[in-house]
C-alpha cells in the first residue's frame, strides 16, 4: 500500500508539532521543508525522531557536487529517512549525492516541480516543451543512472515513470488534491486515487489536509481515496 507524507509547511516548531499530534499515526512520514527547516533547523528533526516519526527532509539540494555531497552527509547524520535533490543538478552532482549518502538516507530527485506548466518550463529552458512527461522521464532516468533511489514527479507522469524504470524506483507524488479541491499554486494536480492507481509509492498531501477546516476528516477522505486507487490497481 502506498504511504502518506504530510508536509509540515508551518511557520514554527509549535505549529508543526501540533499538526503531528493531531494527525499522529494516520500519517506515515512527516516532511520538513524549506520554511520549517530555515526557521527551526535540525532541532525539529530531532523532536520528530524523538516522537518516533519518519522524517522526509525536503531541502531540494542543487549546487556544485562538493557542496551537495557535504549537505547529504549532514542530513544523513540527522538520521532522516528521505532527502531531496534536484535532478537538474546533473550527473556529477547526482553521483556525488548518491556516494555521500552511503545508503544512510534514501535520496529522491525532483524532476519537474508540480507547480510548473509546460509554458513555464519552456520559458525557463528557453525551448518549446510539448510534453512535460517526456522531460520528467528523461530526468528520472538520468537520476536513476546516477544511483538516486527515487523520484518526485506529479501523478500525471507516474505511470510512465513506473513503466520505464521498473518496480525498484521509489516514486513520490506531490500536487495531490481531493476531487474538486483548490489547486493553489500547483499546476499538475491529481487525486490520491489516481496517484496510487498509477503506481506512486508515497503521496505528499499538504493543504488538502492541513488547510481543511476539519483536518482529521480530510485525512480520512485522503486515505479512502488512496484505498480506492489501490483497489483499482489490483
Ligand atoms: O519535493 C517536494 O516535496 C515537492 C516537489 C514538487 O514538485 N512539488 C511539491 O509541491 N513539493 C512539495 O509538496 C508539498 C505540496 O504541498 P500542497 O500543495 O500543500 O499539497 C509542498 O511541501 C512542496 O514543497
Amino acid at each position: 500500500m502506498a504511504e502518506l507524507i504530510v508536509p509540515l509547511d508551518q511557520p514554527g516548531i509549535d505549529d508543526a508539532l501540533r499538526l503531528v499530534d493531531e494527525l499522529g499515526d494516520g500519517v506515515d512520514f512527516y516532511k520538513v521543508g524549506l520554511e520549517l527547516f530555515t526557521r527551526a533547523g535540525p532541532e525539529v528533526v530531532r523532536l520528530l525522531k524523538e516522537r518516533g516519526r519518519k522524517v522526509f527532509l525536503d531541502l531540494k539540494l542543487l549546487d556544485i557536487p562538493n557542496t551537495v555531497a557535504g549537505a547529504v552527509r549532514a542530513a544523513a547524520a540527522l538520521e532522516v529517512d528521505l532527502l531531496t535533490v534536484h535532478a537538474t543538478g546533473g550527473t556529477a552532482m547526482l553521483e556525488a549525492a548518491a556516494q555521500a549518502s552511503a545508503g544512510r538516507v534514501r535520496l529522491l530527485a525532483v524532476t519537474v516541480l508540480t507547480s510548473f506548466s509546460s509554458d513555464e518550463l519552456a520559458e525557463v529552458w528557453s525551448r518549446p516543451v510539448d510534453d512535460v512527461a517526456a522531460e520528467v522521464e528523461r530526468l528520472g532516468a538520468l537520476a536513476r543512472r546516477c544511483g538516486i533511489d527515487g523520484l518526485v514527479s506529479s501523478a500525471h507522469e507516474v505511470a510512465a515513470l513506473r513503466a520505464a524504470l521498473g518496480p525498484e524506483a521509489i516514486l513520490v507524488t506531490p500536487g495531490i488534491r481531493l476531487a474538486g479541491g483548490a489547486a493553489h499554486d500547483q499546476t499538475r494536480i491529481a487525486t490520491p486515487e489516481r496517484a496510487v492507481r498509477d503506481g506512486a509509492d508515497h503521496l505528499v498531501v499538504g493543504r488538502a489536509i492541513t488547510a481543511a477546516a476539519d483536518r482529521r476528516e480530510a485525512l480520512r477522505q485522503v486515505r479512502a481515496s488512496m484505498r480506492a486507487g489501490a483497489g483499482a490497481a489490483e
